[in-house]
């Protein structure tokens, strides 16, 4: 009989709309040894593209519109998920506005974190993955020309 007991891994959403994925791919990529370490969910669109992109393995959910939000909070209700990383379009009407609504209340009603624009994003993975680094600090040590690791480059995007 094994002894070994199997540890379940941290299970987080990563989820943006269109004119958000950019910096989500950014985030992610900023944060990819940690996140590489969890078990990530995602809307369709974002899963895709955070698999071509980053070759991040996360479980694509339906699309957004089409009711991967829900399925999301279907999961956080079931108490699998511990954080929600969803960089919202504000400006935007969407369709599903409903949806969205209902994922970030269950969010409240589980007590589950959650981080809608890039800034809290940081502060919440600085909080779940113990990390110090800051975008402030990267910029500065990108402005100095320091390098770091291999994914590392300046905050902009990159193709
Ligand atoms: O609309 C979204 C979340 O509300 C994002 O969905 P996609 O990742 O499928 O584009």
């Amino acid at each position: 009989m094994s002894t070994t007991t199997a540890v379940s891994r941290r299970c987080v959403a990563l989820i943006a709309h269109d004119s958000k994925k950019e910096a989500l791919v950014e985030f992610a990529r900023r944060h990819l040894a940690e996140l590489a370490r969890c078990e990530v969910v995602a809307t369709q669109a974002t899963a895709m593209l955070l698999r071509l992109r980053l070759g991040l393995d996360a479980v694509p959910m339906r699309p957004g519109p089409d009711g991967g939000d829900l399925q999301i909070a279907a999961k956080l209700a079931a108490g699998e998920i511990s954080a929600v990383f969803f960089l919202r379009d504000v400006m935007v009407a969407q369709p599903h506005e409903a949806d969205i609504l209902a994922l970030l209340r269950i969010c409240d009603v589980c007590d589950v974190p959650y981080a809608t624009n890039v800034a809290t994003a940081w502060m919440l993975a600085q909080e779940l993955f113990g990390r110090s680094e800051s975008p402030e600090a990267l910029r500065a040590s990108d402005e100095a020309g320091e390098s770091r690791e291999p994914s590392g480059g300046p905050l902009g995007f990159q193709a």
